[in-house]
């Protein structure tokens, strides 16, 4: 039925792609070169044929999500909106999304031993293997976001009034699972660059131990965190937490699907990532992987039977309440993935880009950037007080000035009338839209007589 559907879907829009095809190719009047053109169209009208038998070929995903009354933003504005960024989907997620759009699509051919990770059509089976690989991990389980990662974890080891070490950079749903556990956080502060160290996570465990008396039950810290897109010495912390036989999440949220990101190498026991957040996914989404030591720990079976029925549930996990990410959202997902994971090994490019635009936009004087400079992520929190926030004040519009000369300009995501310190995301722009979205910003600077230093340095 799913792919009945969705050839029907690929089949109209295949008419819709001849229709423009000929109407292109015909002459509305008499024109002696009729006859060529009709073969110019009619080869090109072959050629989508064959690509839609190939499988390869252009029923495009933006007019499904066109005839769904759904634009398909990014192909027409340059989005900077700081936490979607590397959550649009790919071509290949919208169109699962249609065909798996139905309630338990995923589990049509589910035989036993019946579990999610273990079905093999479509290969949700394979998937999951190849996400431990990705991570550098032994075992992977996808979830609904990565807060459920973090909740299956601290739910699993964190016991009442047991301490556990965040940052104060933390995520507040990292405080939601520990509070959800019974447990106490117990923050790192951080450097004068907001930049969680090694020492000052050691420091925090021995204060914990002399305060408390116990050894946290967990380390949980952000490998780039949500406030300034800052890259942590994860790597160092681990070192740091397995001296003291802490077990040690590490956050994927701003890194899993964007970065390389080896588990084993991080000195991690658990890798949380968000597939909305950066895995070209649909919400809810996310992953949580475990080394070969955890892994029956946090993803142990159930062991439940009923008192009446005496039923079992053998294989069911009970941290994943048995499945976890049934239907679209997981196939879409899956249909990301090959893109992800190759776009994680184009990582450099995408900081080259973000210091090129970073560099443009200190260029215009009084522009600071608050986060780590030169930047090593996409994620960025700049303070434009000095800047575009000074023509704001004159300006009838107020603070909503900058955001209207930006989308005249085709640019979103801001947090219109809110740019003072704020964030904004680079990730997965061209470098054609790096260097216009650069030049858009020193323009209106220009219109508005904010002059352009040169050599400007972080805050
Ligand atoms: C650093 C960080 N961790 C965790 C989360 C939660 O992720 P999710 O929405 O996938 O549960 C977010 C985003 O909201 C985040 O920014």
């Amino acid at each position: 039925m799913k792919e009945q559907v969705q050839k029907t879907f690929e089949a109209l829009f295949a008419l819709e792609d001849i229709r423009e095809v000929l109407r292109e190719a015909l002459p509305t009047g008499p024109d002696p070169g009729e006859e060529q053109a009709i073969r110019a169209g009619v080869a090109r009208v072959r050629a989508i044929l064959d690509d839609l038998e190939a499988g390869t070929g252009s029923p495009s995903v933006t007019k499904i999500a066109g005839s769904l009354g759904i634009r398909n933003r990014e192909e027409e504005i340059i989005n900077i909106q700081p936490i979607q960024a590397a959550g649009r989907l790919t071509p290949e997620a919208r169109k699962a999304l249609i065909a798996y759009g139905d309630g338990y699509s995923t589990c049509d051919a589910c035989r036993k031993p019946f579990r999610l990770d273990k079905i093999t059509k479509p290969p949700i089976a394979a998937f999951h293997e190849d996400l431990a690989r990705f991570l550098n991990m032994d075992v992977a389980r996808v979830v609904s976001g990565a807060r459920r990662g973090f909740q299956a974890v601290t739910s699993t080891l964190v016991g009442k009034g047991d301490p556990v070490i965040v940052s104060a950079l933390a995520h507040y749903t990292e405080f939601l699972a520990v509070e959800g556990a019974g447990g106490a956080v117990k923050e790192v502060p951080v450097s004068k660059q907001n930049l969680v160290t090694p020492d000052a996570v050691a420091e925090k465990i021995e204060a914990v131990l002399r305060e408390t008396g116990k050894t946290p039950a967990l380390a949980m810290i952000d490998h780039v965190d949500y406030l300034f897109g800052n890259v942590h010495d994860v790597a160092g912390i681990g070192k740091v937490v397995h001296q003291y036989d802490i077990p040690f999440l590490v956050n994927g949220a701003y890194t899993v699907g964007v970065m390389p990101v080896d588990g084993k190498a991080l000195g991690a026991d658990f890798v949380v990532g968000s597939g909305h957040k950066s895995m070209a996914s649909p919400a809810p989404s996310g992953v949580i992987a475990a080394t070969a030591e955890w892994a029956p720990r946090v993803f142990r079976t159930t062991a439940m039977t009923g008192d009446l029925t005496h039923r079992k549930f053998g294989i069911k996990e009970v941290e994943m309440l048995g499945c976890t990410l049934m239907g679209a959202n997981l196939i879409a997902m899956i249909a990301s993935f090959p893109t992800v994971r190759e776009r994680t090994l184009r990582w450099d490019e995408e900081v080259k880009k973000s210091n090129y635009f970073i560099d443009g936009l200190l260029a215009i004087e009084g522009t600071k950037v608050l986060s780590e400079y030169p930047r090593k992520h996409t994620l960025t929190k700049v303070d434009t007080t000095g800047s575009f926030d000074r023509v704001a004040s004159t300006h009838k519009r107020r603070g909503f000035f900058l955001s209207d000369e930006l989308s005249r300009r085709g640019i979103v995501g801001e947090f219109a009338g809110a740019t003072r310190t704020w964030k904004l995301n680079t990730f997965g722009l061209s470098w054609k839209k790096i260097r216009y979205l650069t030049e858009a910003f020193q323009e209106i600077a220009a219109k508005y007589d904010l002059p352009l230093a040169t050599g400007t340095g972080p805050a």
